[in-house]
């Protein structure tokens, strides 16, 4: 789907006071397939991470995902590779029924400090389709070739 296709779904989001100022998420590149989050921690007032905490991090929006998809929220790879910040849910789920502040759930791996300054892009959004799907609960399955091998039944 292209930045102009007419079918292209839209995000709708609402600005909280505290993302007053803060840039909109976005795609940094037309064939991007996620928007970078910013931190919406005060200005002055940056968190820091020490190695092996976590903290909910406030992005300053609550989104009105459109029906039929979700987002996923997913660490940025070049601080995973430099500074060993990751997301400890990764992929975040955040429904479309959701009307809360999105937030990011960070995870200091790395060694050293790692300080959250505001607008910092801090992790990725996708927005995915989702299939929901009917349950039933039955009393036997098909047969099949694979049966319950797995977890490296067919070798390495
Ligand atoms: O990285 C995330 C993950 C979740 N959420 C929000 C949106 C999502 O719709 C809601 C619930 O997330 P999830 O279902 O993963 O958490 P839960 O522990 O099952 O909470 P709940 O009982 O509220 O569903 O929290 C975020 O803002 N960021
Ligand atoms: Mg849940």
């Amino acid at each position: 789907m292209t930045l102009h296709d007419p079918a292209r779904p839209t995000l709708k989001l609402l600005r909280l006071p505290h993302g007053e100022g803060l840039d909109l998420p976005s795609y940094e590149t037309a064939g991007a397939a996620g928007m970078d989050l910013r931190a919406a921690v005060a200005e002055g007032e940056p968190l820091t991470l020490a190695p092996g905490r976590r903290a909910l991090v406030p992005t300053g929006f609550v989104m009105e995902i459109p029906g039929g998809f979700e987002a996923q929220i997913r660490p940025r790879s070049g601080l995973a590779f430099k500074n060993g910040i990751t997301c400890l849910n990764t992929p975040g789920t955040v429904d479309s029924d959701y009307r809360g502040e999105v937030k990011v759930l960070l995870v200091n791996l790395g060694e050293a400090d790692f300080v959250i300054e505001r607008g910092m892009r801090i992790a990725q959004m996708v927005i995915a389709p989702v299939t929901q799907i009917t349950v039933a609960e039955v009393t036997e399955t098909s047969g099949t070739g694979r049966g319950a091998g797995g977890f490296g039944s067919t070798g390495v």
